[in-house]
């Protein structure tokens, strides 16, 4: 039977660390879903469609990655694709908390999915979409924290608030 993940997030952008838990997760699993969230409450810098492509863009090389938009329950969209598994990446200490109180949430909505962390390569353990946009906006160096795809979206989307 064939394993299947669902790996969620706002990817608002993608940057390595994700790319890095994507690449791996497709190594362990026969599919991955990377499930961009369409309910965000914080108002993203990227449409859901935006960080969709440029996601598609940067798994390409992935044949077993799937990249779709979901809304609602993260257990009914895992559901609806058979997984039987969410992949999470853990960066620090501080990630663990707010991690164990969402799979915790996700076990009482169904059992029947399990979570599996993977801990991120050591060298993108600060990373997060937020500090790049913080960097990007006042045109820092982000070159070695996001794929060139997303560095050019980045100073594209910058230059056109600021136009
Ligand atoms: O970019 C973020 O906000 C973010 C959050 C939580 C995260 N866990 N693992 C990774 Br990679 C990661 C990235």
């Amino acid at each position: 039977m064939a394993s299947i993940a669902v790996c969620p997030g706002s990817f608002d952008p993608v940057t390595y660390g994700h790319l890095d838990i994507i690449r791996r997760g497709a190594k362990v699993f026969d599919q991955v879903y990377v499930a961009v969230l369409n309910n965000s409450s914080k108002k993203p810098l990227f449409s859901v469609e935006e960080r969709i492509e440029l996601l598609r863009e940067v798994t390409r090389p992935f044949p077993n990655v799937i990249v779709e938009s979901f809304h609602g329950l993260l257990v009914d969209y895992a559901r609806s694709k058979n997984a039987s598994a969410i992949l999470r990446g853990l960066r620090a200490v501080s990630d663990f908390e707010y991690e164990m109180q969402i799979t915790s949430m996700n076990r009482v909505l169904d059992e029947n999915i399990e979570t599996f962390f993977m801990m991120t390569n050591s060298q993108y353990a600060f990373l997060s979409s937020s500090i790049v946009k913080e960097v990007a906006k006042y045109n820092g160096n982000i070159s070695d924290l996001v794929p060139p795809v997303v560095e050019e979206a980045l100073r594209k989307k910058f230059a056109s608030l600021t136009s």
